[in-house]
């Protein structure tokens, strides 16, 4: 891991102020994965979140024989991969983020193969692989798995020429999606995927991808036509703002009961939560790119079903749990797409809050009076809810492995303090 990383939060003050959204962590990352698809030239993404992913997704790049320069002050990444020379994934970078997976399409079509030494990710429970698995090998691709000398499973994905075919995702898979689309972008004949994932970043990697070439149809609808295309071309683009980061701040704004203006954040990216928060006792104001959003009444309770994009997104589930510990009376939260991310409820109890887990359902008795205590970070939106925490507990509030925070989250203390709170960053 490094080095250990801590967030301290002061709470009891509200945020006012201007505040700008970071580029999208889960669409940059397959868009790193797309651009080493393109055998010439160079890919320019712009508005890149300066992340820990995206900087373990450079390292991952260059691993793998690529160029890859990140401009942190322009927020800007170059990408050579005219000459890729390694298929293999290693397990010290590939583990440590779930994006790395998303390299494997372009391994197999132009080295031929691809070996993952590991996938990391937050650990939320079970996530499963199968429906990348099942669709490579649809295409043509073999998939075995054998241990290394240190007991850790190595998984070899040997391509042939994949061709295209019928494939499906049993439920909406985010990144699933993301490698059948990319797998079937330079295959030979027309690929068909059936239950293709709406969420907005994946429209925004079919976006990259059609400028490269790609020719893909569909997008949005839950079917997804590909025609496979020769070669696919370097070119340049901005990566769309991150809703999970607009929503987090948004709820930043709640429950301080501040107003802020959130730069790049769009209404409709946050789906249901935008109805959940309003309900909840938030105001928004769209004026174009700019979301408007304040609280100033008392928080009413809320029931919460997470589910895939336009559902309410489970990486809000974190952060509207702490939200709803203020809230004046039970709140209900039913956590559908992963089934072990409910390991913030002991942490908010140390910091006075009553939630009570029933496997994927919790009950949160609000409204109960939250004060600073050390608490630990287990997973990425496990860290930004427990910031939220702090913002509204009495006294100080020490985030530990903060690390996982830093992985999704850019410039979480710059951007706070210049809104008004009082949060540091430690790092040794
Ligand atoms: C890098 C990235 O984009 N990460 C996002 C992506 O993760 P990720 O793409 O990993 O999430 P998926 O949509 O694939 O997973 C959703 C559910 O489907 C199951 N499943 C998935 C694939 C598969 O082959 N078999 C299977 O059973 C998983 O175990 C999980 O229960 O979408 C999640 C759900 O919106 C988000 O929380 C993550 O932030
Ligand atoms: C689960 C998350 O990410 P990943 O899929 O990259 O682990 C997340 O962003 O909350």
């Amino acid at each position: 891991m490094g080095h250990e990383v801590r967030y301290r939060v002061r709470g009891g003050r509200q945020l006012h102020g201007t505040v700008f959204v970071q580029g999208a962590k889960n669409a940059v990352l397959p868009m790193i994965g797309a651009s080493l698809m393109a055998s010439r030239g160079r890919t320019v993404l712009r508005n890149v979140p300066i992340i820990e992913d995206v900087r373990r997704a450079v390292e991952l790049a260059r691993a793998v024989g690529a160029k890859a320069e990140l401009h942190e002050t322009e927020r800007t990444l170059v990408i050579d991969a005219s000459s890729l020379s390694s298929p293999v994934l290693p397990g010290e970078i590939a583990s440590r983020f779930r994006g790395s997976f998303l390299f494997v399409p372009a391994l197999l079509h132009r080295l031929g193969e691809a070996v993952i030494e590991g996938v990391g990710g937050c650990n939320l429970g079970s996530r499963n692989l199968d429906f990348h698995y099942n669709g490579f090998k649809r295409m043509g691709a073999t998939v075995t798995e054998h241990v290394a000398d240190n007991g850790d499973g190595i998984i070899h994905i040997k391509a042939g020429d994949l061709r295209g075919g019928t494939l499906y995702c049993d439920t909406p898979s985010h990144t699933g999606t993301e490698n059948l689309i990319m797998a079937a972008a330079l295959a030979h004949g027309t690929t068909l995927i059936k239950n293709a994932a709406l969420e907005p970043e994946v429209l925004d990697n079919i976006a990259i991808l059609q400028a490269m070439g790609a020719k893909i149809s569909g997008g949005g609808t839950g079917f997804i036509t590909v025609e496979g295309v020769d070669e696919l071309t370097a070119v340049e683009h901005t990566v769309m703002p991150d809703r999970i980061d607009a929503g987090v701040f948004v709820m930043a704004a709640a429950i301080t009961g501040g107003d802020l203006n959130l730069v790049g954040a769009t209404l409709e990216h946050l789906g249901v939560a935008a109805d959940k928060l309003e309900q909840m006792g938030v105001e928004f104001h769209q004026q174009g790119a700019v979301l408007q959003v304040r609280r100033e009444r008392t928080l009413r309770p809320i029931n919460v079903i997470t589910d895939e994009y336009p559902g309410f997104a489970t990486d809000l589930q974190s952060p509207i749990m702490a939200l709803s510990c203020l809230a004046e009376g039970p709140s209900y939260i039913y956590e559908r797409i992963f089934d072990g991310r409910f390991k913030l409820a002991d942490e908010l109890g140390k910091m006075g809050a009553d939630i009570e887990v029933d496997g994927n359902r919790a009950k949160v008795n609000g409204p109960r009076a939250l004060r600073g205590a050390e608490v630990e970070a287990h997973d990425l939106r496990c860290g930004s809810a427990l910031v939220l925490a702090g913002l509204a507990a009495e006294g100080e509030t020490t985030i530990t492995s903060a690390y996982y925070l830093d992985r999704g989250h850019a410039h979480t203390a710059e951007r706070l303090s210049q809104l008004g709170a009082d949060i540091v960053r430690e790092a040794d």
